[in-house]
């Protein structure tokens, strides 16, 4: 098995989300299949190190020179970190479904957190997830504004992704921005409402980067009622570890 490249692991508390406040380890994968314009996290796809924090907290990172083979990568996070005061292990990035393959060799070498495996991806891999998903215990999916991301939509591989994700615990996390229309809202939401009206929405109001704005108190007020016609359980959340000074 070939290696894959990271950025950063490290252990933190979850700053998005329905699962904000957990315990997590974060292993942040190098590269993406997609440019939003407010991406605080935009990834060379082949860096040479990634950095590890030692201790929780402490910022004494170490350099790992990249690539690394699934073996290697998991008995460093076993020597540094206990699996077993973990709630889950998040894969994110860049795009961690770029790398379904070495995820398929990864996953069963952390096994021993709480609960498993949360898969932090931006929804546009549909084939991929299809041959993780059953690995994947937790999916934390972005269906993707153009209004936020500068971007197109793609909307049908939103559909599809959601399609596949239905079968595990997921709920769908919308970036909004001042320039975010009720037009789209509603193509999102409808996506959401065809495939089960019980999965989860949470809209996260943009942290300025890239020259994209969070929209107003009352836009958002109004978005989550335009998405409460349709579906049961929607918040919003902003980045909370930023609040906090978190990684
Ligand atoms: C960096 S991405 C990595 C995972 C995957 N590529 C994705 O987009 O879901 C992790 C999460 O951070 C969110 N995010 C990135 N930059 C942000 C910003 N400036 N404000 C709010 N959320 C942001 C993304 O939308 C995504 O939900
Ligand atoms: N604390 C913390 N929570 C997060 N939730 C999603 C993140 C990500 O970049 O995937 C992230 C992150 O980078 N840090
Ligand atoms: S999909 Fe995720 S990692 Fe890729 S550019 Fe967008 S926010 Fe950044
Ligand atoms: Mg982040």
């Amino acid at each position: 098995m070939l290696g894959a490249h990271f950025v950063e692991i490290f252990s933190s508390v979850q700053g998005e989300g329905p699962y904000v406040g957990l315990r997590q380890i974060f292993i942040r994968f190098a590269g993406c299949n997609w440019k939003c314009a407010f991406c605080d996290t935009p990834t060379n796809p082949r860096p040479e190190y990634f950095t590890m924090e030692k201790t929780p907290g402490q910022r004494d990172f170490i350099q790992v020179a990249n690539p690394v083979k699934p073996e290697r990568l998991s008995e460093l996070i076993k020597q540094y970190y206990n699996l077993s005061h973990h709630h889950s292990i998040s894969l994110t990035g860049g795009e961690p479904l770029i790398y379904h393959d070495y995820i398929t060799r990864l996953v069963p070498a952390l096994q021993g957190t709480r609960k498993g495996i949360y898969l932090e991806t931006n929804g546009t891999l549909p084939e991929e997830l299809a041959s993780v998903i059953n690995l994947c215990n937790m999916i934390s999916m972005d269906i993707k504004l153009e209004s936020a991301t500068k971007e197109k939509t793609p909307w049908e591989l939103h559909r599809e992704f959601l399609k596949v994700a239905s079968q595990r615990d997921v709920y769908v996390k919308i970036v909004v921005s001042n320039k975010t229309n009720s037009h789209e809202l509603e193509r999102a939401i409808e996506i959401i409402q065809s495939i089960d009206p019980n999965i989860e929405l949470v809209f996260q109001p943009v942290t300025p980067k890239g020259g994209v704005l969070p929209p107003t108190n009352d836009s958002i007020l109004r978005f989550q009622e335009l998405a409460l016609s349709a579906i049961k359980n929607v918040r919003v959340i902003p980045q909370t570890h930023l609040m906090m000074g978190q990684l």
